[in-house]
């Protein structure tokens, strides 16, 4: 049942009840729902998805997180919560909460074994996404951060379709194929007039151990380029670093200096989306 009074969009969004295809579950009170998007797979989005959660639950609002990488979820390893399970009542489904008290949605929560392949076709993850934001028991929160489906395609325009999103943050890596598609992705988000908040560019230089000397494997005018012909914020560049390649293995903060900054540009935009 759509329901406006309810709904995160309300007082921005256009439509009128009658016309609204979302369903906004009455018993979950979502203030905003960010996207972490990137149209290409494996270019961190899963893992910026958790540090921006973890930001936002560090300065105290109620975060959530749902992970719409529906064929390859990986929230609860970063989580550390691959062990539990999400309780069901009828047609309600609880979340896990992590120890910090983020709550999470992933379909890893949901199955026996984390090994086990979902071979669905595209309508049926869809439905499965819309689902996590239907029939999850999210209660009160500040912000839902969703690891968004890889690709442009069917389940991604679903998703964004059916969830009433605040805004999008956009994944990339300096790479000219790379960039193509996360415009491709830009493009998509403009179509459905979701906000594109910015770009964070991750893995963007190794810093060396010795010097610090920032080491850039790939072309750094390409970036720009594609940062002004799409006329779209850069957020900020991440290294590539074990710190966070160690994320489900590691339970203490990253504390680089640099991450921070990424991280604290990221979440006052998300703040004053
Ligand atoms: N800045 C970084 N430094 C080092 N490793 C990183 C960094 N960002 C991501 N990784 C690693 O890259 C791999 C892919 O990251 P991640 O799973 O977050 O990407 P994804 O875009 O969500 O992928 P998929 O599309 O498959 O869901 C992971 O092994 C992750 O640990």
């Amino acid at each position: 049942m759509s329901n406006c009074s309810s709904c995160p969009s309300h007082g921005s969004c256009s439509k009128s009840e009658s016309s609204c295809g979302v369903q906004n579950n009455p018993n979950n009170k979502i203030k905003k729902i960010i996207g972490v998007m990137s149209g290409k797979g494996g270019v961190g989005k899963s893992t910026l998805s958790v540090l921006i959660a973890k930001a936002l639950n560090k300065k105290g609002f109620k975060v959530g997180v749902m992970d719409a990488d529906i064929t390859g979820p990986s929230i609860p390893r970063l989580l550390h919560i691959k062990d539990e399970k999400a309780m069901t009542t009828g047609e309600t489904i609880h979340p896990v909460a992590t120890q910090e008290g983020i709550k999470v949605m992933s379909l890893n929560l949901l199955i026996e074994d984390e090994n086990q392949p979902v071979i669905w076709r595209g309508p049926v993850i869809a439905g499965a996404v819309k689902q996590f934001y239907t029939d999850v028991l999210w209660g009160e929160l500040d912000y839902l951060v969703i690891d968004m489906p890889p690709g442009t395609g069917d389940v991604a325009l679903t998703v964004m379709q059916s969830i009433p999103m605040t805004g999008i943050v956009m994944i990339s890596t300096p790479q000219d194929m790379v960039s193509m598609i996360v415009s491709k992705a830009i493009n998509m988000a403009r179509k459905i007039d979701i906000p594109v908040l910015g770009v964070i560019e991750n893995m963007s230089y190794v810093l060396c151990p010795d010097c610090d000397k920032k080491i850039r494997i790939f072309n750094k005018e390409g970036m720009d380029q594609f940062l002004s012909n799409m006329d779209v914020e850069l957020l900020g560049e991440l290294p590539m670093m074990t710190e966070i390649s160690s994320l489900s293995e590691n339970v203490m903060p990253i504390t680089n200096e640099e991450v921070q900054n990424v991280l604290e540009k990221t979440t006052q935009k998300i703040i004053n989306a």
